[in-house]
């Protein structure tokens, strides 16, 4: 049967500073590597090794991958970069920290911007440092200037859709390094939450999580490994 594997990017310098990162490109941090090599030994204890991998065009998630193959001996599998598995574009608030936005804005307002499922945070202005539009990996993609959970759902699926389930149907052990809403955006998919629920679900940093799927590519058991 087929199976999937989840795992958000381990913490990143931007997790560690408290900043809206989204689209912004950070690096891991030491705890961040570490919890990368722990998913990889988790999955080799396990005997749950990945014949195929996907993961989004930012570092963080890149590097968690490689890390977490490299730790249970499969860095040699195919893998394959898209920037639909890339984690909600934070729009204005890139960059800014989140503590300090709270203060100005209020609690409420900052939970809306970062929990409500189809409001989107304030769009980036042009020509801001974070302005990507011009960064040469999105050459080919149209950054949007701020993105809802909603809206990055409907850049997620398509790709896993068209690209993921293929690879599933054909048998194979399939890995996703990707973000906390990108992979909110699979979660809700999968195990059929609401738009209400899927904004409080939490994705920790560097724990695999298993879905079991039918012949039909349906959930049957969803875990994280480090429970089993
Ligand atoms: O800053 C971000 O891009 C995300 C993930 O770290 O944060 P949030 O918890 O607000 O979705």
């Amino acid at each position: 049967m087929p199976r999937l594997i989840l795992v958000r990017h381990g913490q990143s310098e931007w997790n560690l500073a408290n900043r809206f990162t989204g689209w912004w490109d950070v690096g891991l941090t030491d705890t961040g590597v570490a919890e990368a090599e722990a998913a990889g030994r988790l999955l080799a204890e396990k005997n749950m090794l990945p014949t195929v991998g996907f993961t989004s065009f930012q570092t963080r998630a890149i590097k968690t991958l490689n890390l977490v193959l490299e730790g249970c001996g499969r860095l040699w599998i195919p893998t394959r970069k898209s920037w639909r598995l890339n984690e909600r574009h934070y729009g204005g608030l890139t960059g800014l920290d989140k503590q300090q936005t709270r203060d100005k804005h209020g609690d409420e307002q900052v939970h809306i911007w970062r929990r409500s499922f189809d409001t989107p945070p304030p769009p980036i202005e042009p020509g801001s440092e974070f302005d990507l539009s011009s960064d040469p990996r999105y050459a080919e993609v149209e950054v949007p200037a701020s993105e809802s959970l909603k809206d990055t759902i409907a850049r997620v699926l398509p790709y896993y859709t068209e690209n993921i389930e293929p690879t599933l149907r054909g048998g194979e052990t399939v890995i996703i390094s990707a973000h906390g809403n990108s992979l909110r955006a699979l979660v809700k998919h999968l195990s059929g939450i609401s738009d209400d629920e899927i904004t409080g679900l939490e994705i920790p940093t560097g724990q695999p999580i298993v879905y079991e799927l039918d012949d039909n590519l349906a959930a049957t058991e969803r875990y994280y490994l480090s429970e089993r």
